[in-house]
């Protein structure tokens, strides 16, 4: 692998959860492979598990780890090309990204969508240019389209909990105050439909994913038709792909314990940050069904699995 931006750059998906799950048995097991390597992350947006959870991999793995956040730290970045930068940013990606790619040996770079234009947000351009402009290896932590660190711990921690070979995985939209980006959805969309699971998607009309990600999934409008049966819930808002960047305000959407009467048991799983009693209900969250701290754990483990392919291949 020399990038990790989504699903694609996995060969095998289940030799790398179980590279993961070593990983998460031996941490230490490697704990010279990274020895005077950097590794840079760059965030654009804020974060907890992401910036943690990718600094204690690396650290577990030997590396030293320099961490930005660029809109508080930093010159503000200019992205596009061409442009007579006479405004507020005084640098371009083109340098920042050289210049990063000659302190780091792999980057990780944060950028959230603006949620304002979707031809935009889905070029990407961010992630592009610093695979573009600086030399060496770009790790996703949450592009303006995927997530691919947080769906591969989600993956892991499916095949933590699963209770049968196949299991059967609903993904459900769910209440916000705000307009959220897509990725997180898109990306687990992504890897579930890469994976050996049974897997289906449930929105209101209008909140339907770019197919480009949930081809293959079973797509329903209904939660309680959706979670007949359900091994896994797993829980997110998503703005608008269709009208972009729209709040859907649909509040009986929320995830209490009643919606999860029909399953199997669901577990229930959330990226985290999650609202209380906006998205999921004080009563799931504090309840045996949510693993929600599980998946969060398993993010060292994913960001560790990632990085040591990394400098194996340096
Ligand atoms: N990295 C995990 C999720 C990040 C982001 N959530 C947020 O921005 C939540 C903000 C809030 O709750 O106001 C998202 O949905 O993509
Ligand atoms: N789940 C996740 O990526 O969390 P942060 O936004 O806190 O990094």
């Amino acid at each position: 692998m020399r990038h990790f931006t989504s699903v694609n750059d996995v060969k095998d998906l289940d030799g790398f959860v179980q590279k993961a799950l070593a990983l998460k048995k031996s941490p230490f097991a490697h704990k010279h492979l990274g020895e005077n390597r950097t590794l840079g992350l760059l965030f654009f947006n804020s974060s907890l598990r992401t910036r943690m959870s990718t600094q204690k991999a690396a650290a577990n793995l030997g590396m030293n780890t320099m961490v930005m956040n660029v809109t508080q730290d930093s010159w503000q970045i200019e992205i596009e090309d061409g442009v007579v930068m006479d405004g507020g940013k005084a640098e371009h990606i083109r340098e920042a990204a050289a210049v990063l790619g000659q302190y780091c040996d792999i980057l990780g770079v944060r950028s959230f969508p603006a949620l304002r234009d979707r031809k935009t947000d889905y070029g990407e351009k961010i992630i592009k240019a610093f695979i573009q402009h600086s030399g060496v290896p770009i790790i996703s932590l949450e592009s303006a389209t995927l997530h691919p660190l947080q769906s591969f711990a989600d993956l892991v921690t499916i095949s933590e909990f699963k209770k049968s070979p196949k299991p059967k995985v609903v993904l459900s939209w769910a209440p916000h105050i705000n307009a959220l980006p897509q990725a997180v959805s898109n990306s687990f969309s992504q890897w579930m439909t890469h994976a050996d699971v049974d897997f289906s998607i449930v929105q209101p009309k209008g909140f339907e994913l770019s197919d480009q990600f949930t081809k293959g999934a079973k797509i329903y409008y209904d939660q309680e038709e959706a979670f007949e049966g359900a091994d896994f819930v797993y829980v997110k808002n998503w703005s608008s792909y269709k009208n972009y960047g729209e709040v859907g305000n649909y509040p009986k959407w929320m995830i209490d314990q009643s919606k999860l009467a029909n399953t199997n048991q669901a577990r229930v799983m959330h990226c985290l940050p999650v609202r209380r009693n906006v998205v999921i209900a004080d009563e799931v969250l504090d309840s045996k069904s949510a693993i929600v701290i599980h998946q969060a754990a398993n993010r060292v483990f994913s960001a560790q699995a990632v990085l040591k392919e990394m400098l194996e291949n340096l």
